[in-house]
């Protein structure tokens, strides 16, 4: 009988075009993404080179980190922004590459439009010149990000030179308690494992508590998975993952895809499979998770309070957590319930979907039944995901409640996740965020970032502190 292999190794094997004496493969890639950033110079090299696109049917691009989230009709006013975007779209006018353009109701961040739009699949080879492409793991399909110079590999050869990585598998038993999410799973497992406990791996992530989160929760986790050092995140696919799927424009129609999803479900991990690490996490007891330091394993459950270096043993791990701190602006033994912030940004590729703005609305609206709204003197933004989750969530009313409440409605896009259009902290500012990085100067030089779940981000924007979710929660 043949060994067992890892839904990776499956992957893998199906996509290797040359093995050389050393591990190194030259793989297949099925897809490739393309944003603003991380393109010019790639498309730069083939127009030197005198190279074509050689897939351009499998190629994607978008702009995402440049856009603004405000009124678009005069296009982006910071030359910088104007300059990137434009760039990308004459470079795929030029090489023939399909383009979501700024205006496109389609469009939105990279990560978000990939599934929304059915470009992802099960069993796929798919890569993005960025780090959250790890997001389309969700699906089984084997995604990374990668560096320009390898944008410009897969654009002229649709092929990648790569070492396969080592597995890892993150078993999570239990169930979530009530009021708890995809998030502050991810978050549980950064803190648990930190953020090298994946390096050189690709993490699946598997058992009872990730079969039962939906498709969005599962983006949220393997999306966050490049926090905890993988390479890759990657949950099984399974029937959750095949109805998202059915009828998204990219995906097989008719005949094709009832043997689509023949081949989908031969890929999970075989029984007996071996892995190079395996960590099991129990999730039935934790409670809403916040990050109070500058990288997210900093993290803490919202009843704990700010961290004591002087309790720190190593001296090199006491003074990074005083850099921190100081950084953050917190002192030590002060509840994190009685940190007040300034902002609230709810959005990015780890939670802007519609599930994550169904759940800030749910909030919104029952702090509005009891007379409460947006804190005074707290600006909290929503940022969709893509057109599409801003047009489903206006379908459903959302926007109406958030607008109500207090909550100013945007234009999709990467926003105040990273700061690179207008969208960004003051120095010193202190917001409440549900994307994916608390760096220092992440979301705008000098600000200060806690990482949240969006259900937390919406508690944080109605008290005007970090608060528990669950005050809010019947
Ligand atoms: C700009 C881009 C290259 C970057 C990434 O690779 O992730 C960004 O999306 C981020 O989240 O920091
Ligand atoms: S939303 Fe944030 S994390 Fe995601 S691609 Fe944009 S900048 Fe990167």
């Amino acid at each position: 009988m043949a060994r067992p292999r890892t839904l990776f190794e499956k992957i893998w094997d199906n996509h290797v075009v040359e093995r050389q004496d050393d591990g190194t493969c030259l793989i297949y890639i099925d897809r490739h993404l393309v944003h603003e950033v991380t393109s010019p110079q790639a498309f730069e090299g083939l127009r030197l080179s005198g190279r074509k696109v050689r897939r351009p049917e499998a190629t994607l691009a978008v702009p995402d980190h440049n856009v603004p989230t405000s009124d678009r009709s005069k296009g982006i006013e910071d030359e910088e922004s104007r300059i990137q975007v434009e760039t990308l779209s004459s470079n795929c006018a030029e090489f023939g590459v399909p383009l979501i353009d700024m205006n496109d109701v389609r469009q939105g961040i990279v990560h978000i439009i990939g599934p929304e739009q059915g470009l992802t699949q099960p069993g796929m080879t798919i890569v993005c010149g960025d780090s959250h492409t790890s997001t389309h793991g969700a699906f089984g399909a084997l995604a990374f990000g990668i560096g320009t110079s390898e944008v410009e590999h897969v654009l002229a050869t649709q092929t990648l030179i790569q070492r396969p990585a080592k597995n890892m598998r993150i078993a999570v038993d239990g169930a979530l308690p009530h009021g708890i999410t995809a998030k502050d799973l991810v978050l549980a497992i950064i803190g648990k494992i930190g953020t090298a406990g994946g390096t050189g791996h690709v993490i699946e992530y598997a058992g009872p508590a990730v079969r039962g989160l939906s498709m969005e929760g599962r983006m949220t986790v393997c999306n966050m998975s490049i926090e905890g050092g993988a390479r890759a995140g990657l949950i099984a696919p399974d029937q959750t993952t095949f109805d998202y799927l059915k009828g998204r424009p990219m995906v097989p129609k008719a005949g094709a895809w009832e043997q689509a999803v023949a081949f989908w479900k031969s890929l999970p991990s075989d029984e007996g499979a071996a892995y190079d690490k395996e960590v099991t996490l129990s999730v039935s007891e934790i409670e809403p998770q916040v990050t109070w330091g500058t990288s997210p394993e900093d993290v803490l459950p919202i009843s704990g309070v700010v961290p004591d270096p002087a309790a720190i043993a190593d001296e090199g791990q006491r003074q990074g957590v005083e850099r921190s701190l100081k950084y953050m602006g917190l002192t030590p033994g002060t509840r994190l319930q009685d940190v007040a912030i300034d902002k609230v940004f709810i959005g990015s590729c780890t939670n802007g979907r519609i599930e994550d703005l169904r759940a800030v609305a749910a909030i919104a609206q029952k702090a509005l039944a009891g007379g409460r709204k947006v804190a005074e003197g707290v600006y909290a933004m929503v940022v969709p995901g893509s057109g599409l989750v801003k047009e489903q969530a206006e379908a459903e009313g959302l926007d109406r409640i958030l607008v109500e409440a207090g909550f100013d409605w945007r234009e999709p896009g990467c926003s105040m996740c990273l700061a690179m259009n207008a969208d960004k902290l003051k120095p010193g500012e202190r917001c409440a965020s549900t994307s994916n990085r608390n760096f220092e100067g992440r979301q705008g030089p000098g600000g200060r970032t806690h990482l949240v779940s969006p259900g937390m981000a919406a508690a944080a924007a109605l008290t005007g502190r970090l608060a528990d979710v669950r005050e809010f929660l019947g």
